[in-house]
């Protein structure tokens, strides 16, 4: 298991579970879906989380205050992976979307979204050939390109394009770039609402949307010294240095997330 510590903030692995042991009614470890809990695969639609994932949330989750997925995929997506999970939290679309009481509640200002990204969605089929994979995810479009790594120069193209005539965002990702409604909301905010009560918090994440949930996690310890923030990349060669350098440790991959959560519950 790779483990690279950040420079900044030396805090090692067993110092950050120390403190997690000491706070644990207070602690909450949020995970990222894609290349944390799920390896990568070419079709989106066929990720699966790691076999001995599902089994380490649940009983983390009896040991700490919280746990939470905190994901670009939508509530459903995710609930279809982790259906028997009953003690892990569900943030899809980057927060737009939160599952409370058994119902996926929609931010408000997103949901005049739903038709325009179901008319972009069908654009974007007609406009893009395979092996472009268009992901619809109702409130938001995923274009991938990992199957054609050499049109990623078009694809991009054709959604800056298109996402200036209709007013959406763009998110970068791995070999991916997504169509979303223009409202304020990301990985950082969903961390940032969530962590008002907590004294310590992990965040898992491979991606750049990640890295502003790590941001998130360094704002409340620069208002509050109580406060334990422990930022974990797992490491992948198309994000670059950028993700593994935001945070505290790196983990080799989705396999070792599994390995090294089932080692610190041992510490309990
Ligand atoms: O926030 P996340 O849960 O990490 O979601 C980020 C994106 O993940 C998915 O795409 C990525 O994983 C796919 C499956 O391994 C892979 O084929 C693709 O190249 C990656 O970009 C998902 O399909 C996207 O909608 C998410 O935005």
């Amino acid at each position: 298991m790779a483990e690279t510590p950040r420079p900044t903030h030396p805090a090692t692995a067993d110092h950050a579970w120390a403190r997690t042991v000491e706070h644990a009614s207070r602690t909450t470890f949020f995970f990222d879906f894609d290349g944390v809990l799920s390896p990568v695969t070419k079709d989106p639609s066929a990720s699966q989380p790691v076999a001995e994932v599902p089994a380490v949330l649940e009983r983390l989750a009896a040991r700490v205050g919280r746990v939470a997925i905190v994901s670009a995929r939508p509530v459903d997506f995710l609930r279809s992976r982790f259906a028997g999970l009953e003690h892990v939290d569900l943030f899809g679309l980057y927060g737009l979307e939160v599952l409370h009481e058994g119902e996926v509640v929609t931010k408000p200002a997103a949901l005049e979204f739903e038709r325009p990204m179901a008319e972009l969605a069908a654009e974007a089929q007609d406009a893009l050939a395979k092996p472009v994979f268009v992901e619809y995810k109702r409130l938001s479009v995923a274009l991938h390109y990992r199957e054609c790594p050499e049109r990623a120069a078009e694809v991009e193209q054709w959604a800056h394009e298109r996402a200036e005539r209709a007013g959406l965002a763009i998110q970068r990702g791995r070999m991916v770039v997504e169509l979303k409604p223009p409202v304020d909301q990301d990985k950082g905010m969903v961390i940032t609402e969530a962590l008002r009560d907590a004294g310590c918090a992990w965040y898992f994440g491979d991606d750049m949307s990640d890295i502003k949930a790590f941001d998130a996690l360094r704002a409340r310890e620069a208002v509050d010294p109580g406060f334990f923030g422990m930022a974990i990349a797992v490491a992948n060669d198309e994000t670059g240095a950028e993700v593994s350098s935001a945070a505290d440790l790196t983990l080799a991959s989705p396999a070792a997330v599994a390995a090294f959560l089932t080692e610190g519950l041992t510490r309990f």
